[in-house]
């Protein structure tokens, strides 16, 4: 130890002497250029190699900067106070997270495939304002990396991609979603976007939602398994990208679902009202706006446009899809019309396709236009599947159907837990089975029950006991309903059948009888053609 502390003394006097030679014996302003020669023989020697990755590039923002300092804010806070003990916080603008940074001139070590490295953050006050077109900082800021000499540049660029890399997942998580509308219709904004947007803070996650457990992990994992799969999408020459149709009865939780989708991925959504595009183009358009890593939404397709007549306006559509025919210049008929199931779909009366039809959305879903971006997915919800037109529902257009249904029980245990608070194992054993035999006679929607349970969420035995009460009623009501309409249906048949007899009630067909007629008039009865 003595040996150690004399080594240190000794080196310290040599460099004392030497400061004070190079000030005595070199003019002042050659001292700097002295100063950078002992530098670099001083890293001749050492074992490291030092990178310096400053905030401001000439007169741009350095984009890896930016990365550094988001990702070295993710292992400052999750080695917190370890390596290093002061450190920055920040909160963004729109967003609830608070982020860590390394403190000025404060360093963190990392590791990456067993490598040791050290990032100092250095900030000095910018000396000389130099002429810039914009203002400049006060400070000059910076982060030196520290590697040693012997790893190879290739580690380093797989580095440098990977702090990339994971700076865009923490940016991310850290803003808070955006949802985007396109309802002022087809105007710009001074940016010349289409698309308006608020922060999108749905609360609805996977776990909120009532639904069936194994749909919900399966649904889960092809989220995970699209978002993860660059490589696979890449490899098998496919655009990156997926489509969802969910369906069901109105509050089964198709709009939840999406929100759900949006915070499990983190990423944006678009909400795309149909009713205010007016042109296959300006479909396109609003398609190459959207941003990747985003779920465009259309809901209630079935009521958004009239995807029935496809053969009315295939031909139309096809014209509209090359972009010679439509377009808002093209198109001023269209332009008041205002939308609406007897607008979509039909030419005008020049022939020509000025407005939006099935083939333009199977173009902006599926044909070449849609693969302008990447990574996105497209959800469609309706709460009428069978009013789709085949060509949206068959195999491959969209990749799942997702069938939102009414409450099951394993559905109704998630609202207990969500809105109670309450497991299975804290309701009286004969109220469960009660609940349980009930729940899926009553087809009672998780926004129905969801409301029982709000009313009373003050009292847990009292909600239990109004929502078993409700189910029974809406069973009972149920139960009512169905013998009442097989009455009618009965009834309705055994009156077709007295009609349809003979009146001579014998039903054989005699010599001279008009048998084609006869025929004939049952066919245009039955609405054949
Ligand atoms: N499966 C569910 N899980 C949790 N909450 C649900 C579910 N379904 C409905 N809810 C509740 O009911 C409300 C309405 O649900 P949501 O808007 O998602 O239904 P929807 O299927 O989109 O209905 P619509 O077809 O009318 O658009 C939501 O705010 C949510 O609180
Ligand atoms: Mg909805």
């Amino acid at each position: 130890m003595k040996e150690l502390w004399t080594t240190m003394a000794s080196l310290m006097g040599v460099l004392a002497f030497f400061q004070t030679l190079i000030h005595t014996v070199v003019p002042p302003e050659l001292r700097f250029a002295v100063l950078k020669l002992f530098q670099r023989l001083f890293n001749c020697f050492s074992a490291y190699c030092y990178y310096e990755i400053t905030e401001i590039d000439g007169v741009n923002t350095n984009e890896l900067y930016n990365a550094v300092q988001l990702y070295l804010s993710s292992a400052a806070s999750s080695s917190a106070f370890t390596s290093s003990n002061r450190l920055s916080l920040t909160r963004g603008l729109n967003s609830s997270v608070i982020t860590y940074g390394l403190a000025n001139n404060d360093r963190l070590s990392d590791v990456f495939r067993g490598v040791p490295v050290v990032w100092e953050h250095i900030v000095t006050p910018r000396q000389s304002q130099t002429f810039s077109w914009r203002p400049m900082p006060e400070e000059k800021r910076g982060f030196t990396l520290r590697i040693n000499k012997k790893n190879n540049a290739q580690l380093l660029k797989d580095y440098l991609e990977f702090i990339t890399e994971k700076a865009g997942e923490i940016r991310r998580k850290n803003q808070d979603r955006l949802l985007y509308t396109n309802s002022r219709g087809g105007s710009l904004d001074s940016r010349g976007h289409p698309w308006e947007s608020v922060p999108f803070k749905h609360p609805s996650t996977f776990d909120t939602l009532a639904m069936d457990p194994m749909m919900k992990v399966q649904i889960m994992c092809d989220l995970s398994d699209f978002a993860n799969g660059e490589e696979f999408y890449k490899r098998t020459g496919r655009a990156w990208k997926r489509g969802y149709l969910l369906y069901g009865p109105p509050g089964t939780g198709k709009s939840s679902m999406i929100a759900a989708m949006a915070n499990h991925l983190g990423y944006d959504i678009y909400d795309l009202e149909l009713t205010e595009v007016n042109t296959n183009s300006e479909l396109r358009k609003l398609l190459m706006k959207t941003s990747s890593k985003s779920i465009i939404v259309i809901e209630d397709i079935d009521c958004s446009i009239n995807l029935t007549n496809r053969k009315k306006t295939n031909g139309g559509s096809l014209e509209s899809a090359s972009g010679k025919r439509s377009g808002p210049s093209e198109s001023p008929g269209r332009a008041g019309a205002g939308p609406g199931p007897a607008g979509p779909g039909d030419l005008d009366g020049n022939g020509n396709n000025n407005s939006i039809t099935l083939s333009g959305l199977l173009n902006f879903t599926d044909g070449l236009w849609s693969c302008c971006g990447s990574e996105r997915i497209f959800v469609f919800t309706t709460n009428h599947i069978e009013k789709l037109d085949p060509a949206l529902l068959r195999s491959g257009r969209m990749d799942m159907h997702v069938f939102m249904s009414y409450c099951s029980f394993p559905s109704l245990k998630i609202l207990l837990k969500n809105y109670l608070g309450i497991d299975e194992v804290d309701i009286e054993k004969d109220v469960l089975d009660e609940l349980a035999a009930v729940i899926d006679a009553a087809e009672m929607t998780p926004a129905d029950v969801s409301e029982v349970l709000i009313k009373n969420r003050r009292d847990n035995d009292r909600a239990v006991k109004e929502l078993l009460e409700a189910l029974k009623t809406r069973a009972e009501k149920r139960r009512v309903d169905m013998r009442r309409r097989v009455e009618v249906e009965e009834a309705e048949e055994e009156e077709k059948r007295a009609l349809d007899s003979p009146k001579d009630g014998s039903g054989a067909v005699k010599c001279g009888d008009d048998v084609e007629g006869d025929y004939k008039k049952g066919d245009e009865d039955n609405g054949v053609d």
